[in-house]
């Protein structure tokens, strides 16, 4: 009996009406239900009224077969014939004649009561329970008017089959039927085939393997020209480059090495967890005037990964030096790191300046993309094939530019001067994507000089056409003999990008600004506008595609915030009763099934179907079983759906 409080949904009583138990499913609105209803033992064989005769048994149209069949349930088990033959006096004789190829014990118990078969000297009748549900299957796929191809598949292909052709019901509620995963997913692994999931349930011995849900392969080749309707499982999943790159960034943003056998403080002002970025042992001293090092550091205030740039050795004689890093503080800009806050420390056992800066896990300099050990290898395997290869390509070329030149805007307008603009010192953080590393620092190590602003602004856009025409040539010396490489880059590049550079490394006359280089840059702003754009459509779809994911995440953490909670508000049946025990089983409904052997039903695809449909909350209707078999409850999906959102609002409300 379900418990109190369950109201809100109809309730089947097997027990208290026996009629009725013969068979709830043939009278009641019904909907897919995995299990065989295994039906109350007790109930007895009523007799056959000719309106239930004409009527095709429930459990045939939801199982494909009945476990009562011959066993006193009253309706029609014969599946693909019109109902009304059953009441054809004609044909029930025709049935009950001694040469008749089938014999229905089911059929003869009405009013003459129940023949066993012991009776007539013959094995027990076991009802056919595969065959059932195998002519279910070719019933259903004969309106397709396909072949129906399933004599041929293994087990495991065959379980498969059923998964995907339930995921494409659960899709169907959707109203997407074009993108179904049935057609999409049996078209890309299996051909045309297609199968009911419930009979190779069964027989999927390989089943008892789970599945290792988190490897996706790429599609084979044989099966990559697909029908526009169809789709590879790729389709409903994010890129398997972005998932990867997205795993790695994560994996770094967590690495963490023990601080004393490296030498490293265990905290630093508000900073632990300090992981050394920099993994070379030489400590060049070329970019500042004194040996730097970075680590990857949590902060103890908010929790977030952050990046220590630690000049060594060096004594900070004016406090008013720190003041300049307010002015840096303030920028915040695509394509220059942010800068948080600096301090002094002697937890390094020296004087060391340390700069906080934005961390961009798996951010690479420039210089190590394009001059790295990586990037020579490459080069030298690409230029035995083709020496184009090794070259920049212009379009990456242009895209730098326009980013540096839009950092070096922001800079210039606030006043400041970058005054770093080298490979070492600025950080691809994605494709193509760059950014200017460590802002600031010169502006407080070189604080006592009083520099010219003005000056050092010409000196970045100098910087900046050095910068190109290192890139360019692909050569770190390209500026030792500027001539050659003007060459070079006339040879290999179009005249704008020639021109570009031949204005950022010329004489300031008087001055040069970074507007001048924008309106140098006009055109190829649009092209990268719409290359970004472009970029950003791909991500936008990806996200969506991952959408699915974090809804049923987020239903599944409800689950587990109700079912089985030992206590709730002083009442230790809470998750037993009400509300929650519709929810409960439901649980079993999706998880919990067993196949006819008794076998655990591991079918994903049902889960799937089963939770879509419930953060759907549509309308249909579904049997719940009770754990004893001695009730049942017909209830939609919105209703276990209303079910979850007040047990959950209960809990929430506690708080
Ligand atoms: N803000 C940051 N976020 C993430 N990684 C960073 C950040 N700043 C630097 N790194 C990484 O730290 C490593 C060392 O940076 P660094 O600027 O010292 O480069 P370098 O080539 O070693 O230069 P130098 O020769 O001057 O030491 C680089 O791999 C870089 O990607």
């Amino acid at each position: 009996m379900p418990p109190p409080g369950s109201t809100t949904v109809n309730t089947v009583d097997q027990t208290s009406n026996p009629s009725a138990s013969a068979n709830p499913w043939a009278s009641k609105p019904n909907s897919a239900s995995a299990k065989p209803a295994p039906l109350n033992s007790s109930a007895k064989p009523v007799s056959l009224t000719n309106s239930n005769k004409a009527r095709t048994c429930r459990n045939i149209v939801i199982h494909g077969f009945c476990k009562y069949e011959g066993k006193g349930c009253e309706f029609n088990h014969d599946v693909g014939k019109p109902a009304t033959s059953v009441s054809s006096p004609e044909l029930s004789k025709a049935k009950l004649h001694v040469n008749s190829p089938i014999f229905k014990p089911s059929n003869l118990s009405s009013g003459s009561g129940f023949v066993k078969a012991e009776a007539i000297n013959a094995p027990e009748f076991i009802p056919k329970q595969n065959q059932d549900a195998n002519a279910l299957a070719a019933g259903a796929y004969a309106a397709d008017a396909r072949p129906v191809t399933q004599s041929f598949a293994t087990p495991m292909q065959s379980s498969l089959m059923g998964s995907i052709n339930n995921l494409s019901g659960n899709f169907s509620q959707f109203g997407i039927n074009d993108m179904s995963m049935a057609g999409a997913m049996t078209g890309n692994y299996y051909g045309e085939g297609a199968a009911n999931n419930y009979y190779y349930q069964g027989s999927g011995s390989m089943l008892h393997q789970p599945l290792q849900y988190h490897l996706y392969n790429t599609p084979l080749p044989h099966v990559s020209n697909l029908l526009p309707h169809q789709k590879t499982i790729h389709g409903f999943f994010i890129s398997d480059s972005l998932r990867e790159e997205l795993h790695r960034k994560n994996e770094m943003i967590l690495q963490t090495v023990n601080a004393q056998e490296y030498g490293l403080p265990e905290e630093l002002h508000e900073y632990h967890s300090l992981y050394p970025l920099d993994l070379t042992q030489e400590r060049s001293t070329e970019v500042f005037g004194y040996q730097s090092s970075v680590y990857k550091s949590t902060c103890s205030q908010d929790g977030r990964t952050y990046a220590l740039r630690r000049i060594e050795g060096f004594r900070l004689t004016n406090e008013l030096a720190m003041q300049t890093i307010e002015s840096w503080r303030r920028i915040r800009h695509a394509n220059i790191v942010s800068i948080r806050e600096a301090f002094t420390s002697k937890a390094f056992g020296d004087h060391s300046l340390v700069f906080v800066y934005d961390y961009h896990p798996c951010s690479k300099t420039l210089y190590d993309v394009h001059f790295g050990a990586q990037a020579q290898l490459a080069s030298q395997v690409v230029v035995g094939g083709s020496k184009s290869a090794d070259v920049i390509h212009e379009r990456v070329l242009w895209s730098y530019l326009i980013q540096l030149t839009s950092a070096l805007k922001k800079i210039h307008s606030s006043g400041l001067a970058a005054r770093l603009i080298d490979p070492t010192k600025i950080l691809v953080t994605g494709k193509n994507r760059v950014r200017l590393n460590c802002c600031g620092i010169m502006d407080m190590l070189t604080f006592d000089t009083a520099p010219n602003i003005a000056h050092l602004q010409q000196d970045d856009i100098l910087n900046l056409g050095q910068l190109m025409m290192t890139l360019a040539c692909k050569s770190l010396t390209a500026t030792h003999n500027i001539q050659k490489s003007i060459d070079y880059i006339s040879q290999t590049y179009s005249q704008d990008m020639k021109s570009i550079i031949l204005f950022l490394m010329s004489q300031p006359v008087p001055m040069k600004t970074v507007d001048q280089i924008i309106t140098m840059l006009g055109p190829r702003v649009l092209q990268e506008i719409n290359d970004v754009q472009n970029a950003n459509d791909v991500l936008e779809s990806d996200l969506g595609r991952e959408l699915e994911n974090g809804r049923l995440a987020r239903l599944l953490m409800k689950f587990g915030f109700i079912n089985e909670r030992p206590e709730f508000d002083m009442d230790p049946a809470w998750s037993e009763t009400g509300d929650r025990y519709i929810i409960k089983l439901f649980r079993d409904y999706v998880f919990h099934q067993v196949d006819e052997a008794g076998l655990p039903v591991l079918d994903v695809a049902h889960v799937l179907t089963c939770l879509n449909k419930l953060d759907a909350g549509v309308d249909e209707k579904i049997v719940l079983m009770s754990r004893d078999e001695l009730s049942c409850l017909i209830v939609s999906y919105r209703e276990i759906k209303a079910c979850i959102e007040s047990a959950f609002r209960d809990l929430s409300k506690s708080k």
